[in-house]
Parts: C-alpha cells; sequence; structure tokens
C-alpha cells in the first residue's frame, strides 16, 4: 500500500489511483514509495488535487488531478470531460499555453468521479490582480501576457482541431443573457438571497443592446469563460503565461466577452472578504504599472487583430457584470441554505452581487467608455521598451528622445478620456451659452466638470514641482503634511512632462479653464508661487489653486507700444501704507469674468529709475473703488465670453502698500519669470489645436465628394495634409526641446529656444487650420464648427505674449552674439 502523507480527499481510493496513474499516465512512476495529495484551495469548482509521487530519494514527480464534485450535479455543470477536450485539442494542435493532458477516466468505479490528469506547470500564479510585490516594469509585462494569451486562445481555428462542434457559435450573448437571467430569477426571492429590481431591468438592457454580430455565428469561435489573471500560470521567471487553467465554462461563442470579463477588476473588487470595499482599480487608483482598461485591450486588440470594439464595448461589460452578480446571487443562496462551496465567505456574496448590479448600471450610464481609437503609442511593448531603458522616470528612452514616461502616458489617457466624456460633448453648450444675454455667466456645467477634474486628478497639471516646494515652504515652513493642500499642487511635473498633457488641453478652447490649467490664471499662479509671501499666497493663491476664483494680468495700454513693457505709464504712486494706482490698461484676458478678483498690475513706481527697475506688479482686487471695466474687446468677433479681454481704467486706486510683489522695481524681473513656461503652454496648447484641425480635415475630406471623388481622393489635398504633418511634427519637436532645456538651464538660458517655439507654434497651427478651413469650404469658416475660433486663438499668439518680431529680434541677436564668439 502507498503511503498517503496529506490529503483532504474524501473518497480516493489512493492505490487504485496509482494503479490507474501507473497505466495511464506517461512517466509516472511505476511503484511509488509516497504519494502526497493535496487540494489546491484556490477556488476551483471542480476539486483539483497536486500529486507528488515520490520515487525514495529526493526525485519526485507531479501532476494535477481534476474532477467532478461528489454528490448529485446539475447536468451541464462540472463537465471534466470537456475540459480534457478542449486542452487535449489545444495541447496537441496550437501554441495556446495549455498544461498537457494525458488521460480522462469517465469511470466512476476509480475515484467516485470522473476525473483527468494533466501536467503539474511549475510557474507563479497571481491571486491578486494588482500584482503587489512587482515592480511596475513586471506588472506591465503580466498585463501584456495576459492580453496576448488570450488573443492566442482566441485565434485557435475550432475546426481544424476538433472543436467545431464544442458549443453553438450563434446568438452566444443572446443566450447566455437568458440563462443567467434564469438563474438568477432562480436563486433568488423568498427565503434566497434578496432579489435585487435594478437586475431585471439590466436584463432588460442586455436584451435590448445585444450587438448584431452576436447573431453572425461565423465570428464566434472558441471562449474560455473564465479567462482572469488568477487562472493563468505564468513562467517562473520570465514573465509570460505557460499554460491557461479552468476551461469549465469554455465554449464557442462571443469572444469579446471573455475579454470584457477579464477586465472587471478594474470595476469591482470581486474578493469576498472586502465586505464593504468593491470598488475596481479604476476607482481606487491603478498601482503603477498596470495599464489602463482602454490600453489593455489595446494589446488585446492588436494581438488578435481584432477590431477597437468601440460600439459594443459597453455591453460586453454590462454582461459580464451582469453574469457576475448572478453567480454571487447564487452562491449566496446556496450559503442561505447551508450548501455553499465557499464556505463562510459566501455569506458577503448577496452584498458583492449588488455592487456588481450598481457598477453595471454606472458603467452603461458613462457617456463614453473607450477613446475612439486604440493609441498606437500607447502600446505595452511601447511602454515596455520604455521601462526597459531604465527607470520610469527617465524621460527619454531608447525608443526616442521625447518619449513620455508611464506616468505622464497614464495622466495623457484619463486626459483624453475626460476630454472625451466631458469636454467635447459640451462645447455646443458652452459656445449656446455665449450667444446669449446670458454670455457674461459661468455655464453651471463648467463648475461640475472642474470638480470631476479634481477627482480624477487632472487638477493645476502645470504645476511645476519646484514652485509647488516653495509653496509648502512659504505656507508650512516646508514641514506640511495637509493632504488638502497637497491635492492643489498639482503632479510634480516637470515643463517637459507637462507639454505633452497640454497639448490635449488645448485641442478645445473651453478645456484648459476645465483642469485650472487656463492662462492668465497660471501665470499669475505661477507669479504668486515664485514671488509672493505668505499673506499674499494664503489671500489670493490658495483660492486661485482652488479654482475659486479667477484672476486677470493687466500690463498693455492702449496709448503705448507695449510690446515693449518700458513704455508703461500706468503710475503706482505710495502714499503711507498705501499705493495709489493710476492708469488704462485693456486686453486684461479673464477680467469680465464674474468669478475675477484679483488683477496683477504692471505699473512704475519710480519714473526715473534705471529702465528696467521703474516697474512694479501690485496685486489689486478688482473690487476696488476706481476700478472700472469698460469693455469687453473682440478679436476677429469672439469675444471669449464669458473669460472676456477688458478694457480697464484704474482710477485713484488705493490699494495696500502689502500687495506689492517681490518689491518695488521688481516688475520686469517678475514678467520674465512669469512669460517663460506660460508662453510655452501657448505652444503646446496650440500644437494641440493643430492636431484637432488636422482630424476634422481629413474627417470632412473623407465625407465630401468633389469633381467625382473624396476631397481625401484629390492630390492637391494629399500634398497640403502632408505639409501640415510635416509642419506640425517639427514644430511640436522644437515645443518639446524649449520645454526640456527650460527644465534643464532655466529660463534665461532657454531664452533662445523659448523664443523659437514661440514664433514657430502660432505660426505653423494657423497655416494647418487656415487648410482645415479650406477643406470644410464656407463651413470652415462659420461658427458651425470650432475652426474659426480656434484660428482666432492662434492668430492672437503672434502677438500676445510678445509679437513675433520681437522673439525675432531675440533669436538673431542669440545667434549674432554666438557667431562673434566663433
Ligand atoms: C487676445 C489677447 C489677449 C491678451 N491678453 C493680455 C493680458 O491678459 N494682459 C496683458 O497685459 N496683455 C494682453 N494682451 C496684449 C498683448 O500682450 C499685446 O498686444 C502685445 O504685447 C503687443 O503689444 P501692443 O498691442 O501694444 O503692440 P505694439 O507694441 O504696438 O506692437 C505692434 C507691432 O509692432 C511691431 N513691433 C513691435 N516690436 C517690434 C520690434 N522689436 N521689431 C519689429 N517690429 C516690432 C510688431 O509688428 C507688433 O505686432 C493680449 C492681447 C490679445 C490679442
Amino acid at each position: 500500500m502507498v503511503p498517503l502523507t496529506s490529503a483532504s480527499v474524501d473518497d480516493l481510493n489512493v492505490d487504485v489511483l496509482v494503479n490507474y496513474c501507473s497505466q495511464h499516465v506517461h512517466g509516472f512512476p511505476q511503484a511509488p514509495t509516497h504519494l502526497t495529495i493535496s487540494q489546491f484551495g484556490h477556488g476551483q469548482s471542480n476539486p483539483t488535487y497536486l500529486l507528488e509521487a515520490s520515487l525514495g530519494g529526493s526525485s519526485v514527480k507531479r501532476y494535477v488531478l481534476r474532477k467532478k464534485p461528489a454528490g448529485k450535479l446539475l447536468q451541464s455543470a462540472h463537465a471534466v470531460e470537456r475540459e480534457f477536450q478542449v486542452l487535449n485539442a489545444l495541447g496537441a494542435y496550437t501554441l495556446v499555453p495549455v498544461p498537457k493532458v494525458f488521460c480522462l477516466c469517465t469511470n466512476s468505479a476509480v475515484i467516485g468521479t470522473p476525473f483527468y490528469i494533466m501536467e503539474y506547470l511549475e510557474g507563479r500564479i497571481f491571486i491578486d490582480p494588482t500584482l503587489p510585490g512587482l515592480a511596475p516594469i513586471r506588472k506591465r509585462a503580466i498585463y501584456s501576457a495576459t492580453a496576448k494569451a488570450l488573443a492566442s486562445l482566441h485565434s485557435a481555428d475550432v475546426d481544424a482541431i476538433g472543436l467545431g462542434k464544442y458549443g453553438r457559435r450563434d446568438n452566444y450573448c443572446k443566450r447566455q443573457v437568458d440563462r443567467w437571467a434564469k438563474q438568477y430569477l432562480a436563486s433568488t426571492g423568498e427565503g434566497k438571497s434578496p432579489r435585487n429590481p435594478k437586475m431585471l431591468e439590466l436584463v432588460n438592457w442586455l436584451q435590448q443592446h445585444i450587438p448584431s454580430e452576436d447573431s453572425a455565428s461565423r465570428k464566434a469561435s472558441l471562449v474560455h469563460g473564465d479567462f482572469r489573471i488568477d487562472n493563468l500560470v505564468f513562467h517562473p521567471i520570465e514573465d509570460k503565461v505557460i499554460g491557461i487553467l479552468d476551461w469549465e465554462l469554455s465554449t464557442l461563442g462571443n469572444q469579446m466577452c471573455d475579454v470584457a470579463y477579464s477586465t472587471l477588476h478594474y470595476l469591482v473588487d470581486f474578493d469576498l472578504d472586502k465586505v464593504h470595499q468593491h470598488k475596481g482599480i479604476e476607482a481606487t487608483g491603478i498601482p503603477q504599472g498596470i495599464p489602463l482598461l482602454s490600453e489593455y485591450l489595446a494589446d488585446y486588440c492588436s494581438a488578435s487583430g481584432k477590431p477597437w470594439p468601440l460600439a459594443e464595448w459597453k455591453f460586453y461589460v454590462a454582461f459580464s457584470l451582469f453574469r457576475g452578480a448572478s453567480i454571487h446571487a447564487g452562491l449566496h443562496s446556496r450559503w442561505i441554505m447551508g450548501n455553499a462551496s465557499g464556505g463562510k465567505r459566501a455569506q458577503n456574496s448577496g452584498l458583492k452581487a449588488d455592487a456588481i448590479i450598481e457598477a453595471a448600471w454606472s458603467y452603461i450610464e458613462r457617456k463614453s467608455v473607450l477613446p475612439q481609437h486604440p493609441a498606437s503609442d500607447r502600446s505595452a511593448q511601447g511602454q515596455l521598451e520604455h521601462f526597459n531603458a531604465g527607470s520610469i522616470n527617465q524621460k527619454t528612452s531608447t525608443g526616442g528622445r521625447f518619449v513620455p514616461n508611464y506616468k505622464i502616458v497614464e495622466l495623457r489617457d484619463r486626459l483624453i478620456q475626460f476630454m472625451e466624456d466631458y469636454i467635447y460633448p459640451m462645447e455646443k453648450e458652452f459656445y449656446k451659452l455665449s450667444n446669449t444675454s446670458m454670455r457674461w455667466t459661468v455655464h453651471p456645467e463648467e463648475e461640475k466638470l472642474k470638480e470631476i477634474a479634481k477627482q480624477q486628478g487632472l487638477w493645476n497639471l502645470w504645476l511645476p514641482l519646484d514652485s509647488a516646494s516653495r509653496a509648502r515652504k512659504v505656507l508650512f515652513d516646508g514641514s506640511n503634511d495637509d493632504k488638502v493642500f497637497d491635492q492643489l499642487l498639482g503632479a510634480g511635473l516637470s515643463n517637459l512632462e507637462y507639454g505633452y498633457l497640454c497639448e490635449i488641453m488645448g485641442r478645445s478652447v473651453w478645456a484648459p479653464q476645465v483642469f485650472n490649467c487656463g492662462a492668465p490664471d497660471t501665470g499669475n499662479m505661477e507669479v504668486l508661487l515664485r514671488y509672493g509671501n505668505k499673506e499674499q499666497m494664503q489671500e489670493w493663491l490658495i483660492p486661485l489653486l482652488e479654482g475659486k476664483i479667477r484672476s486677470g494680468f493687466a500690463m498693455t495700454e492702449p496709448q503705448v507700444a507695449s510690446s515693449d513693457a518700458t513704455n508703461i505709464e500706468c503710475s503706482i504712486e505710495r502714499q503711507g501704507d498705501s499705493y495709489i494706482v493710476n492708469g488704462k490698461k485693456w486686453w486684461t484676458s479673464g477680467a469680465m469674468d464674474p468669478r475675477c478678483k484679483i488683477l496683477i498690475v504692471m505699473g512704475k513706481t519710480d519714473f526715473n529709475a534705471p529702465k528696467h527697475k521703474q516697474q512694479t506688479m501690485i496685486l489689486v482686487d478688482i473690487r476696488s473703488p476706481g476700478v472700472q471695466v469698460i469693455r469687453p474687446l473682440t478679436v476677429l468677433g469672439f469675444d471669449d465670453a464669458p473669460h472676456g479681454h477688458a478694457e480697464v481704467y484704474f482710477e485713484n486706486v488705493c490699494v495696500p502698500a502689502k500687495n506689492v510683489l517681490l518689491a518695488e522695481g521688481g516688475g520686469f524681473e517678475i514678467a520674465q519669470g512669469r512669460l517663460g513656461p506660460g508662453r510655452l503652454h501657448h505652444c503646446m496648447r496650440l500644437i494641440g489645436a493643430a492636431e484637432r484641425s488636422v482630424e476634422l480635415m481629413v474627417l470632412r475630406a473623407h465625407q465630401r465628394k468633389a469633381f467625382g471623388k473624396f476631397i481625401a481622393q484629390h492630390g492637391s489635398f494629399q500634398s497640403d495634409l502632408a505639409k501640415c504633418r510635416v509642419e506640425l511634427e517639427k514644430t511640436r519637436l522644437l515645443v518639446l526641446e524649449a520645454a526640456d532645456q527650460l527644465d534643464r538651464v532655466g529660463n534665461k538660458k532657454a531664452r533662445g529656444i523659448l523664443a523659437m517655439a514661440k514664433v514657430a507654434a502660432p505660426n505653423m497651427a494657423l497655416m494647418v487650420i487656415d487648410m482645415a478651413m479650406q477643406v470644410h469650404g464656407a463651413a470652415g469658416l462659420s461658427g458651425d464648427t470650432v475652426l474659426s475660433h480656434l484660428y482666432a486663438t492662434a492668430r492672437t499668439l503672434r502677438i500676445a505674449d510678445g509679437p513675433d518680431e520681437v522673439h525675432l529680434g531675440t533669436i538673431a541677436k542669440l545667434e549674432l552674439q554666438r557667431a562673434a564668439k566663433l
């Protein structure tokens, strides 16, 4: 008799089993001295055992036995015969990673139920999908390998490998919805798990939204049915899948259900031990290294060659959640009736079922669930290359000089999603209000969007790390652990890092302020961060960082050429504890906004001091007596309500002396500090505006026919489009280079490249937007597209923040200086 050293096995006759294995399992020891049998603990509905047969000494052979549970079973459930069939076919004829199967025993006399024996895979199984303990690079690789493994099993040609009749192919979702709905009804109600009416509504919604492709049997193929990371065995060292396990629910059908099911942990936490935590990693925070759901999906689509499931994805996720809820309700009922296989933890599955139903509805109610297209530059491969290049904080990699790091890619994806969910759908509404008599009021939705942006961590992203640490130092002597304040201080990004994000915001004129990243507020906050004292920060910076108030910057004057700030005539005269401000300003952007509370005014405190020491900046409360907002100005007809560009007069405005920034005569110094990053932000946004224009241009060219063919087919269009792309890419590189230099060598040394970017970006954007308008014909000049507004904004930037000529002058001066040194 073979000694059995460990087993939780009720009905295994070990000697019979050993005898059977010796005959049917290739390589099984003929006369083992010991057999250790231990049951795997993690979630098998078909009991699964590790068999360790020793031959004496240290030699041990390992196998896995999987059997039906004992007792009376539902007819279609626990079909180990089907598991064996699919594993056998995949193992023999495909490269899909599955454990090798040795034998199927349908004779219940051997160990009491049918069973099969397969290879034991030496490797890693990750129970927790957040992959604790792994480095970000490894996490990324594990998810990438998961997507590839799923794609590989989906590519199996079932007809060629003998699985053509493994299940019905058509109407998979329809049948599954009916099946799990019946199951839910059967397992809920009086004396069972409570029935949730929202589940019945969910069934209804699903029945009405079954994708049309579901009825096409030719598209159906192998479906795993329970594809999750914890059903995969990974190589002990390498990040690749060596075995896909647990095929109990496999059949033929609609494969997108597998894909959606494998992403559910992004939305729901299924862990029955976490009684009050139901939120998935999208809400609780995606650990560094783990891709966004859309990235994982993009990896899958790219590996499987499947189209991006933009239109149907919501259904597949909702369906998978519904199925999960039904399974959990069943588990709960079995617990109530005293026969749950999950033990005591199953008592929590009723709560989980309700949480999953909630999650399904909130997913259904999302405006959009995927980006329009899978971004190929966000693919796992690209990111892995980047990780492999070294530290994930490095800005460059072998993939190219300007490749955003993972943190930025993740933030950028969130921003893109936000733009698609909230900004583009609201643009028309914002324009509508700005064309009514209520134009100088704020659209209530804008404030709501600001709150959402804050919650999503997309707030004050412009704020550079060094400025944030100065604020902490000044306000809290560097010892702050105020979490709320910390959340206001952005994401600790460099100018270069912000560049990738600011570009996305520039795609809509309405976007920047929603993220508290709009001009002139960012420049004004930067002034307060760099030059403000504690009191000034507390009074003005904090509400600005919170987005509760807005601000203006009043330098330009109608009567003098303000591109040369030494011309400024506004006087700031000291009288006791106050200053008296007198002057006329115009183009004070933001001053029309009802939320605007503070103006940074540039004027002269000493008309006799050296040329660049005469100017001072002072904080003026816009509500001070003597401040008169005269009128809004328009840019090519756009007044940018409710933000506006105002003409503002200051007549004997009395301002407390403590409102001076830095010191008397410090105005020029501050202006230089303020303008570097701010100018670059404009450039970054212009890249985004140009990108959007190209998109619109291409869309239009594909929709409209002239002289017998689509505009896109005309050679002149193609040539113009190509020129736009060339200019766009050149300019983006220049802007990124300028941002990088600003980070590395500072404002002063980077002034040449900053000037180049400031000249190049608006001119490029104007050329591209102009081309997009041309392709749209008359519509391009109308208010029916965003192009005319983007154009007006881009045109502004050949003048605002310094006209082209001034920047060209700077570039030429530096060039001549360089030449002189040669
Ligand atoms: C939409 C918009 C928003 C603005 N927002 C603000 C704001 O919030 N706060 C604020 O203070 N200002 C703002 N401005 C004003 C802007 O900064 C000024 O218009 C700009 O500095 C130029 O000053 P100016 O208009 O007085 O032009 P001028 O100084 O009169 O210059 C006119 C032209 O002279 C030529 N020129 C100037 N210098 C040179 C040179 N060195 N070499 C050769 N030619 C030269 C250029 O062609 C230039 O365009 C805004 C402007 C616009 C259009």
